[in-house]
């Protein structure tokens, strides 16, 4: 079914309110050790539930404890007084302003929603909801002068799915639901007896209890296994600054739900299962609408059961909604309390839009007033017509009364004199001697019969004003007797207990606003603590890292300072190569034949397996080396192209020889010691000549330490003879660079390597 659609949708939304009670451990449960798992803070509006320790111990699912918050709670110490207070009160004071209004218990069976809603009637501070709204409502209404009101109350019972007049006489009289296009769904036929103070509508409502359906089951002796609504209309009349009268209606429905237990739990068999079934529907139904409403459905599912049809206005309608959950405490009503309280969770996001009923077409009061203007019109009326034929009457005997309005009074008298004067004529005709018998009996007749319509108006005359005595006595209007109906102490104490109800639910406000302060605090310190514990943290691991940073920079620097030193090194060492190199270039250019330079390259090669260059063994036919031939005094037989060429004297004696293929001389030691090295100015001369713009190259080669020297010397080929081995020695020794590293490079297979670059 669409959700109402008419004065609904006008409304503010409004939050459905929903509270929970929970009762005191009763003596049975207190006998039989039950535990209690339900803890309550009023202060925060908290209940928190908490699997009985038996079960936690045997199945624990980790959801063993539950937290819920609602617009307020009430624990086992709750009074009715602070519950009726708190939370009804302002909604029954919209009611009386022209606000729709639903307070319903929901709950499991012997969860105490009789007791919220009923109480116990006798004692004044254990009143429930629904004797302490008829006190609240006649008081109000005695309180307000400027209004005119007008109070009905219906009772009706829900009991497997069909509906009862509990004010009925005829008790097995069913009730139908009708729908009425503006103003919704409304019960056709139902009684509403019009009550003018609390007496009547506490009457109204012990009558209605009498008729209540009750029933024994497992679960609880006296539980109700009917769904009761009690209905007060509070009609209200103004008249406004254009002098026409405003109405508006509200409407307050107080329910009490039948259990919710779930059907194993109570045993029930036969027609006591189908009475539960047929309760458990329509709770399963208002679950089912509570739940559509909640999720914004388009269909919400109210037509399924009378309960919601007749409840779908105070749901996610025109309407100031209250929700009341009860719950027992003990440990074996668990599941069920968690049901409860799931249910009611879902019920708080339910939205109503509640307006005010402002003159509704139907309103009592109004027909009311209209039914007492024409009785009054009526009986001012015919006093009318008398009053001017009076008046031409007078006229004629010369009197003057403009006077249009009458006074009933005036009408009252002028019947009775009347009457008198028909009286007079009745004695003046009994006493005329000068008719006959006839005549006399006619004249008699006629009197009487003006006599009894006389006295038919009087009679008619007195029905309508005890009519409309009757219907001004159903208005009630405040003001007039506010002496017999209360004291001006008592409104005093009223009006304190009200003030008392707002500061205490102020400072509930209050206290709840300081314990969340107080709970962000909490959560910002600790939030801080965590925050500063692992900046400490990452600090020591920040400190670490640098420390092991330096370390590692410190190692790099070393490292880069090395690589650098060896580059270095090497690269001295390399300058020093190529010098050598460009060198022995030299040498060899300059000094040895070009034929045997040919023939030592061809004999030159790389051993991989030393990774070095050797020379070729020299073959016999042309590698052979040539004896030297025997010397001409004090001249050579000059035997190569080069030895031809004299151009310097002094080493032309060298000059004519192959150097590399002469066999040396082993100098006799018959000279003085070495005395440092004397190079020839025409080879120094020739050296330089060749190493113009070879800046760099180290001609001593002194210059070489001892270390690199001995380093570079570290391999001798094998096929060197011992006379090679002699020269060597005698060379090394030597200062004479020439010769020395003329062997020391030949034989090292770096320095061929340079060299072929
Ligand atoms: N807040 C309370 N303080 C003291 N006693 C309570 C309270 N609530 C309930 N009780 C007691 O618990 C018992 C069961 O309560 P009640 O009959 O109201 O339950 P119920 O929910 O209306 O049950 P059912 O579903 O059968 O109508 C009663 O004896 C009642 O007096």
């Amino acid at each position: 079914m669409p959700r109402p659609t008419t004065a609904a949708s006008k409304g503010k939304d409004e939050s459905v309110r929903v509270v929970v009670r929970c009762r005191p451990m009763s003596e049975k449960e207190q006998e039989s050790g039950c535990e209690r798992v339900v803890n309550i803070d009023g202060q925060r509006r908290q209940i928190s539930i908490r699997k009985p320790t038996s079960e936690i111990s045997q199945r624990s699912t980790g959801d063993d404890g539950h937290t819920f918050f609602f617009d307020a709670v009430y624990d086992w110490n709750s009074k009715q007084t602070d519950v009726y207070e708190q939370t009804a009160r302002p909604l029954v004071d919209s009611v009386i302003e022209g606000f729709n209004g639903t307070i319903f218990a929901y709950g499991q069976t012997g969860t105490g929603k009789t007791f919220t809603m009923e109480g116990v009637r006798s004692q004044v501070e254990l009143r429930g909801i629904i004797p302490s709204s008829f006190a609240h409502i006649f008081d109000a209404i005695a309180h307000t002068t400027s209004r005119q009101f007008l109070v009905r109350a219906s009772y009706l019972e829900i009991y497997n799915e069909s509906i009862r007049d509990l004010l009925s006489k005829d008790q097995n009289k069913r009730l139908q639901l009708q729908e009425h296009p503006k103003e919704g769904v409304h019960v056709h036929d139902l009684s509403s007896f019009i009550t003018k103070n609390m007496q009547e509508i506490e009457h109204v409502m012990n009558t209605g209890n009498l008729n209540r359906s009750t029933g024994a089951t497992n679960m609880n002796e006296h539980s109700s296994r009917s769904h009761a609504i009690f209905m007060i209309t509070v009609e209200s009349s103004e008249t406004g600054a254009d002098g026409q009268a405003h109405i508006r209606v509200g409407k307050l429905n107080l329910v009490d739900l039948a259990g919710s237990e779930r059907q194993a739990k109570t045993g029930s068999t036969g027609d006591r299962f189908k009475e539960a079934t047929n309760i458990n529907l329509s709770l399963s139904v208002l679950g089912n609408v509570i739940s559509a409403l909640v999720d914004g459905n388009s269909h919400v599912p109210y037509r399924d059961s009378k309960l919601t049809r007749l409840l779908q206005n105070s749901l996610g309608g025109n309407s100031k909604t209250i929700m009341i959950a009860t719950l027992g405490p003990a440990d074996y009503n668990y599941d069920e309390s968690l049901t409860t309280l799931r249910y009611a969770n879902r019920a708080k996001n339910i939205k109503n839009q509640p307006r005010i009923n402002e003159d509704p077409k139907d309103a009592l009061l109004r027909k009311f007033q209209e039914e007492i203007a024409r009785l009054k019109e009526h009986l001012e009326g015919k006093g009318k017509g008398r009053r001017k034929s009076r008046r031409r009457g007078n006229q004629d005997e010369g009197e003057n009364n403009e006077n249009e309005e009458g006074d009933p009074n005036d009408e009252e008298l002028y019947l009775k004199e009347q009457q008198d004067k028909l009286n007079e004529e009745k004695r003046s005709i009994l006493h005329k001697r000068n008719i006959n018998e006839t005549e006399r009996e006619q004249m008699l007749q006629e009197l009487e019969q003006q006599k009894q319509a006389i006295e038919r108006e009087q009679e008619a005359r007195r029905e309508m004003q005890h009519k409309i005595q009757q219907m001004e006595s159903k208005l009630i209007t405040g003001g007039k007797d506010i002496v017999t109906h209360t004291s001006e102490q008592e409104e005093t104490l009223r009006q304190k207990r009200r003030l008392i109800a707002e500061a205490e639910r102020r400072h509930r406000e209050v206290q709840q606003r300081l314990a969340e302060g107080e709970e962000e605090r909490q959560t910002i310190n600790q939030k801080y603590t965590n925050i500063k514990e692992e900046v400490e943290d990452k600090r020591a691991k920040r400190d670490k890292l640098s420390k092991h940073l330096k370390k590692i920079e410190a190692k790099r620097t070393e490292i880069v300072e090395h690589q650098q030193s060896a580059r270095e090194e090497l690269e001295a060492e390399q300058r020093e190569i190529q010098k050598q190199t460009k060198l022995l270039q030299l040498i060899i250019e300059n000094f040895i034949p070009k034929d045997e330079r040919e023939r030592l390259y061809k004999r030159i090669q790389f051993d991989d397996q030393h990774n070095q260059w050797t020379l070729k063994e020299l073959s016999k036919e042309t590698d052979q080396m040539v004896h030297r031939p025997v010397s001409a005094r004090h001249t050579r037989r000059p035997f190569t192209t080069n030895s031809h060429v004299e151009s310097i004297p002094e080493i032309a004696h060298f000059r004519s020889e192959n150097i590399m293929l002469l066999q040396l001389d082993h100098p006799m030691r018959t000279t003085r010691d070495y005395e440092g090295p004397v190079v020839a100015p025409a080879i120094q001369a020739a050296i330089e000549n060749a190493m113009k713009g070879e800046e760099n190259i180290e001609l001593d080669a002194n210059n070489i330490p001892v270390e690199k020297r001995k380093k570079k010397k570290k391999k001798i080929p094998d096929n060197r003879n011992d006379d090679d081995d002699d020269m060597y020695s005698k060379y090394a020794s030597s200062n004479t660079s020439v010769s020395r590293l003329g062997f020391n490079d030949v034989y090292s297979g770096r320095s061929l390597n340079g060299a072929r670059r």
